[in-house]
């Protein structure tokens, strides 16, 4: 341990040496429904519900103690099968929440085609940001995801977010399923015009606007 109390390990890179990639966001990324296993699922909600056990707990000296010689144990294993983001099961494992990638707020698309995406997310204690309510970055990351995903579908290209505006309309709150709406507003050459809404039942809870670039083959 450093002074400074961080964790003097290696940086998590699952690089590859030969990087194939053609840039940006993947349209071919090496999706899947069963990298990992059949429980690969069951061990993202693990790891989802230790975030928010994590977030809400008020352990002794004793079990932190405790908790930093078992986790170090659990990052050896982890450790030990790191790969590179495109074959890595998270954010691959389309049958998942969010692709079984724990960075997202977990959501399940009920549809996605090209004129927009209708999802379900519902944020927890992990995602608190004060008095029972969302983090606001939160929402945004759900927006951003869900908007990528809806410019992707619309041109079958790899894009990334240009602007992302977040307009938070009312207090989003947690253990509570929530409807993301997303649509396309208008398609301008490599430019994606995008829109949604987060709702609580009737209410709105936030709303974004953004612009995604379809990128150009090669760029970053
Ligand atoms: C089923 C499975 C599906 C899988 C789905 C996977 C989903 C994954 C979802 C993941 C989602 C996560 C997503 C993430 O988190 S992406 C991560 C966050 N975003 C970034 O890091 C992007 C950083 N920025 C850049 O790389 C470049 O600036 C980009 C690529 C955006 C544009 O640089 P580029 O050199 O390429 O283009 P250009 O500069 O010639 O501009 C082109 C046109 O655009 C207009 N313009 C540009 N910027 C702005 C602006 N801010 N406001 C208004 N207009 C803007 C510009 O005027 C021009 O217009 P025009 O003069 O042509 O009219």
């Amino acid at each position: 341990m450093s002074i400074d109390g961080t964790s003097e390990s290696a940086p998590v890179t699952g690089e590859r040496t030969e990087d194939a990639h053609e840039g940006g966001f993947r349209t071919d990324m090496m999706i899947s429904v069963d990298r990992g296993g059949p429980r690969y699922g069951e061990f993202i909600e693990k790891v989802r519900e230790f975030m928010d056990r994590a977030r809400a707990a008020f352990p002794s000296e004793e079990l932190v103690d405790e908790l930093i010689d078992e986790l170090t144990v659990v990052n050896a294993k982890l450790a030990a099968v790191e790969i590179n983001e495109w074959e890595s099961p998270s954010g691959t494992r389309i049958d998942l929440p969010a692709r079984g990638n724990i960075t997202l707020p977990p959501y399940l698309v009920d549809k996605a085609g090209d004129d927009g995406v209708q999802a379900r997310v519902t944020f927890t204690r992990f995602h608190l940001g004060g008095n029972n309510a969302a983090h606001g970055g939160f929402i945004c990351t759900a927006f951003d995801d869900l908007l990528g995903m809806t410019s992707a579908l619309a041109t079958g290209k790899v894009t990334r977010t240009a602007y992302l505006t977040v307009n938070y309309r009312s207090i989003t709150p947690l253990n509570t399923e929530l409807t993301v709406s997303t649509s396309i507003v208008r398609l301008e050459g490599r430019k994606i015009f995008v829109a949604a809404t987060m709702k609580d039942g009737e209410r709105l809870c936030a709303e974004a606007d953004g612009l995604f670039i379809a990128l150009n083959p090669g760029q970053p």
